[in-house]
């Protein structure tokens, strides 16, 4: 029975798994996965607590968990992640963090070294002698000049000097900054001054070295020593080899140009163009021992907001500039609004929220026109004017840039000879009484039929616009091509276009600030918008009085010009008339903007008819410039309102044809392309035979003698515009030649020479 059972045995237990097995699995399981856990908490526990701190000696005794103190200072050791859980480092470059010290680019003369004096360096170099007589007079008047923070010079001949001493290291010594003074002769043949340049373009294209290892430089300037018999312009070669030096110096230094290149012709007026640049450079050395820097707009010495055509010259003379270069300076987002004037002044300002109209009746006590808290203020100013007093502006315009750089004046020299760098563009009052359409302060300025702002007194407005013009043009003395003897000139303002923004005839002591104008031999041009009859009429003399006409007709006048006054047609017929007067007293000019789809078609007739009543001396026509902003967007006006240079022709051959129909004997005196711009004269006061010339052939007259301005003025005796009319008008200038002085260089907006294309 026994032996029975126990051979059933395998056969029940057969069964009972069979009949348990799921229950029994899962119990296995659940006992597995208990003694799992309890073995991972167990080397968790002993993890934390009984890891022996490495270096110490194994032993089984419990140790205590070291405080986070201690374990911090063992960390190298102690593997701390299961007191701070470990964060994964993320894949990817490696993350530098901390703060990246600028470097102290010129710190030296900046402040954060003491520097007790300048010490100056003349390098030449020569082969004929003459270079080496000019470096020697050179040193015997800065020697001269010498005091205990100016040094006497030391001169070094380029032949005889190491390069690497002066021009890949700058020499140091406590207390002293360096000015490196450059006297170069050209030689279009291979001489040691070829070596000499390729050095310096070899140090500033090697990798290995900082791009401007003379940044602790405290400036630079280069003169260079030609023949213009041979070589007339620099296209030809005139001082080329001082021009590149000068271009490697700036990169060199980092642009540490402390006045412009000079340059000389050694047949003519070398000796004169010397001692301008030599006082020039003995200033700025001045400034700099005085701790004054090399003025703002320099690079390495301030705001280089004006420096921004260095960045473009650079961009074109160097296309391979390293980006640390580059990054030294934002680039200026360039408005297309530089040449305010030709636009009626185009940049958006918001001086509405300023000027809220009181609902009081008792009158508020007049406020400034652009207090210096007022936003309106600090957005004129960032965009380079000078807010000069309460209610006047000034301005560097982009033509005065342009002269000073040798690229051509505005079309105010073709026609009337002003030269572009000697011009100060300013207005006393920003205030206006007009919305035209192609302005972009429509809207936006403070407007008003009556002054109803404090008025400052002229000769403040004479002082600060006065002020803020030479500071302006002291700021483009580093910039590339700015001509020495260009720059030397323009530290002396001979002309003043009252035109830069609102109303100038609207200033209260308007004649009182052009006599102060006249009296320093400021010529005078004013531009008003005929709707202030009575002022036009107190108006005392100008040089060249302006009235903008912007359209023939009222209709015409109330859609583009949107006049404030109701009578607005009224005071623009009366201002001509007015003028009509004037024509006995005053240089008058009509100024005509055309702007396509406002005031050009079919409209030359109309015109005809207002140029009959007034009877202005000139009719200047020019195509209005488009600004590009949203305001003017918002009026209307787009690129497509802008005419071409062929629509402007047809338009004045169309009024011309139209004035010859009355009767009326104006004809083309000269033409500026370039603005778009063309000159229609009166042919009985300005076409005629000229005194000099002697041969009786009559020829257009539309330069201005400003010498014999100011005499008649000082004179006494009443006077008029033939009496100071100047000499014929350039060949250059007349219609069909373009307008451009070919002693300019033309330029694209690159830089580049542009090849001149006239009808
Ligand atoms: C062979 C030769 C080539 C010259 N090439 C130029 C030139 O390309 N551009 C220029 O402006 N002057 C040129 N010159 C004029 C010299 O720069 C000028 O005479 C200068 O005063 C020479 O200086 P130095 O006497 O110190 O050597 C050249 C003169 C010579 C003799
Ligand atoms: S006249 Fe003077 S201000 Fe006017 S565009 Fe010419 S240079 Fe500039």
């Amino acid at each position: 029975m026994d032996a029975m059972r126990v051979s059933q045995l395998p056969e029940e237990l057969l069964y009972l798994w069979h009949t348990h097995r799921t229950e029994v699995l899962l119990t296995a399981g659940l006992l597995f996965a208990i003694a799992r856990l309890a073995v991972h908490w167990r080397k968790r526990t002993s993890k934390q607590i009984w890891t022996p701190l490495a270096l110490t000696p194994t032993s089984e005794k419990l140790l205590p968990i070291p405080s986070a103190k201690e374990q911090l200072a063992v960390a190298d050791h102690y593997e701390a992640p299961l007191l701070k859980p470990a964060t994964r480092p993320k894949p990817g470059p490696k993350r530098v963090t901390g703060t990246r010290r600028a470097k102290p680019v010129g710190s030296k003369i900046d402040g954060s070294e003491a520097i007790t004096c300048i010490q100056p360096l003349i390098f030449y170099y020569t082969l004929g002698g003459s270079t080496k007589a000019y470096a020697d007079k050179l040193a015997a008047s800065f020697t001269a000049s010498a005091t205990q923070s100016v040094l006497a010079p030391e001169v070094l001949d380029l032949a005889e000097t190491e390069y690497d001493d002066y021009f890949l290291n700058s020499p140091k010594k406590t207390g002293t900054a360096y000015f490196y003074l450059l006297l170069l002769p050209t030689y279009n043949i291979d001489t040691n001054l070829s070596a000499f340049l390729a050095n310096l373009d070899e140090t500033h294209h090697d990798f290995r070295i900082d791009t401007a290892p003379l940044s602790g430089l405290a400036g630079y300037s280069v003169f260079g020593v030609g023949d213009k018999q041979e070589w007339p312009t620099e296209q030809d070669g005139f001082c080329t080899q001082a021009v590149e030096a000068d271009r490697w110096m700036a990169k060199l230094t980092g642009r540490k140009r402390g006045f412009p290149m000079g340059t000389g012709d050694v047949r003519s007026d070398l000796e004169a163009r010397l001692e301008e640049w030599t006082a020039g450079v003995g200033s700025v050395m001045s400034d700099l021992a005085e701790g004054r820097g090399l003025g703002e707009g320099v690079a390495g010495s301030g705001d280089a907001v004006e420096s921004a055509d260095e960045e473009d010259a650079d961009e074109q003379d160097d296309v391979t500039e390293t980006a640390t270069t580059k990054s030294r300076r934002k680039p200026i987002k360039r408005s297309r609004t530089d040449d305010l004037e030709d636009m009626k002044a185009p940049i958006p300002v918001d001086f509405t929220t300023t000027f809220k109209t009181s609902s009081s009746t008792i009158p508020a006590p007049p406020k400034p026109m652009v207090p210096e808290s007022s936003p309106t203020y600090t957005s004129l100013t960032k965009q380079g004017y000078t807010i000069v007093g309460s209610h006047s502006g000034v301005k560097i315009c982009r033509w005065t840039k342009s002269a000073l750089r040798g690229r051509g004046s505005c079309y105010k020299y073709s026609f009337y000879g002003i030269a572009s760098h000697l011009c100060m563009e300013a207005t006393p009052s920003l205030s206006c009484s007009n919305k035209c359409v192609f302005c972009w302060r429509h809207g936006t300025n403070p407007v008003g039929t009556t002054w109803r702002w404090t008025v400052d007194p002229p000769d403040l407005i004479f002082a600060g616009m006065k002020e803020g013009h030479y500071k302006k043009i002291k700021m483009l003395k580093g910039v590339p091509g700015v001509r020495a003897e260009r720059f030397s000139e323009a530290m002396r303002i001979r002309h003043c276009a009252l035109s830069l923004v609102g109303e100038p005839i609207f200033y209260p002591h308007i004649n009182e600030l052009l006599a102060m104008l006249h009296r320093e031999h400021i010529s005078s041009f004013l531009v008003c918008n005929a709707q202030h009859p009575d002022q036009l009429a107190t108006l005392g003399p100008v040089t060249q009085l302006y009235v903008s006409i912007d359209a023939s007709n009222k209709d015409s006048l109330r859609r583009i010009d949107r006049p404030l006054h109701r009578d607005f047609w009224e005071r623009f017929c009366r201002c001509m008339d007015i003028l009509r007067q004037k024509r006995f007293t005053h240089r008058t000019v009509f100024r005509l903007t055309l702007v396509k789809g406002f005031n050009i078609d079919e409209e030359a007739e109309g015109y005809a008819d207002l140029v009959e009543r007034a009877l202005p001396g000139f009719v200047e026509v020019k195509g209005v410039t488009y600004c590009g902003t949203s305001t003017a967007a918002g009026a209307g006006l787009s690129m497509q309102n802008v005419p071409f240079y062929d629509e402007v022709r047809t338009f004045v051959l169309a009024l011309e044809a139209a004035l010859l129909r009355r009767g009326l004997d104006y004809g083309i005196g000269a033409e500026h392309a370039h603005s778009c711009c063309i000159l229609l004269a009166d042919r009985q006061r300005f076409f005629k035979p000229s005194a000099t010339s002697g041969d009786g052939v009559a020829r257009w007259h539309t330069l201005i003698d400003y010498a014999a301005f100011f005499r008649n003025l000082e004179s006494g005796a009443p006077f008029g515009p033939e009496d100071y009319v100047g000499a014929p008008t350039p060949e250059w200038a007349l219609w069909g030649a373009g307008g451009f002085d070919p002693r300019d260089e033309r330029v694209d907006r690159k830089g580049r020479p542009k090849v001149v294309e006239v009808a």
